[in-house]
């Protein structure tokens, strides 16, 4: 582990959501049609996200940056290893993570607010309500809950995915890629207003982007992997984009 992540508890909001992350020798690989295990894949890896700490994931195509966001929201089980949230293994999808995917994968038959509710079932009409609207407001679409999908921008409609993420009051947040799809200005409106939310929210965010640029504006602290290894594990306040570029190799 590196860097003093640990000791970060000032970005911890007062209502403290953020989850503590810890991977320990964890490893995937996957395996042939006929199972054969290759050697394509991730780890061995040991790593800690501290809570309320921002962690971007860099690495060029085939790194392993997908197989770890599906390690970590339990899509995949590691082969060796543990994963804890909150010192708890992670057995499966977790009512305290949740994804964000690089194109916003919204329910077009439903309403903007349809889809915001859609993780929310179990809850009181009242409080689905509520967290629907909160989250809105936090992506900056306040009146857009009675709208279709099929009416709203593509910057729009991640920020709905955001939202959809954001209502289940998670204390993991994933993202991959959110904004590769998106026009550069909107891509800037929409990382800045999730730095916003971050700070607001205290929550844990791990974030994977191919760009190294902006794994540096965004994050406290990067990753960079490399064939399945890291190859830098640092504050973003200390490593240049040089160093990156040089440690991707
Ligand atoms: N379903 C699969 N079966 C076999 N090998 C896979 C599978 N998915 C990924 N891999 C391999 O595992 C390694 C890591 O892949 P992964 O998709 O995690 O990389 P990535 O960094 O997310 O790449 P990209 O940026 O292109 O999405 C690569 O060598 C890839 O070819």
């Amino acid at each position: 582990m590196t860097g003093g992540t640990m000791q970060r508890t000032e970005s911890l909001s007062p209502q403290g959501l953020g989850a503590a992350l810890e991977l320990q020798d964890v490893t995937y690989r996957y395996r042939t049609g006929r199972g054969q295990v290759t050697a394509a894949g991730l780890g061995p890896l040991d790593l800690r996200v501290a809570p309320g700490e921002f962690l971007c994931v860099v690495g060029p195509s085939g790194s392993g940056k997908s197989t770890l966001l599906n390690l970590l929201a339990g899509f995949l089980r590691p082969q060796t290893g543990d994963i804890r949230l909150d010192g708890a293994t992670v057995k499966g999808p977790h009512p305290r993570l949740t994804l964000v995917q690089q194109e916003a994968a919204l329910f077009p038959w439903l309403t903007v607010g349809g889809n915001v509710s859609f993780g929310l079932r179990g809850l009181s009409r009242a409080e689905q309500a509520r967290r629907v609207a909160d989250a809105l407001a936090l992506v900056g679409l306040p009146e857009m809950a009675g709208r279709r999908v099929h009416e709203l921008s593509g910057g729009q409609r991640q920020r709905v995915s955001l939202a959809r993420a954001l209502a289940t009051r998670p204390g993991l947040l994933l993202l991959d890629e959110p904004f590769s799809a998106l026009d550069v200005n909107t891509r800037a409106r929409l990382s800045s207003e999730l730095l916003e939310i971050w700070r607001a929210q205290g929550i844990t965010v791990v974030f994977v982007t191919h760009h190294l640029e902006e794994a540096l504006e965004l994050g406290e602290r990067v990753v960079a992997l490399r064939q399945g290894e890291v190859a830098l594990d640092a504050p973003t306040t200390g490593v240049s984009l040089t160093d990156l570029q040089a440690a991707l190799g």
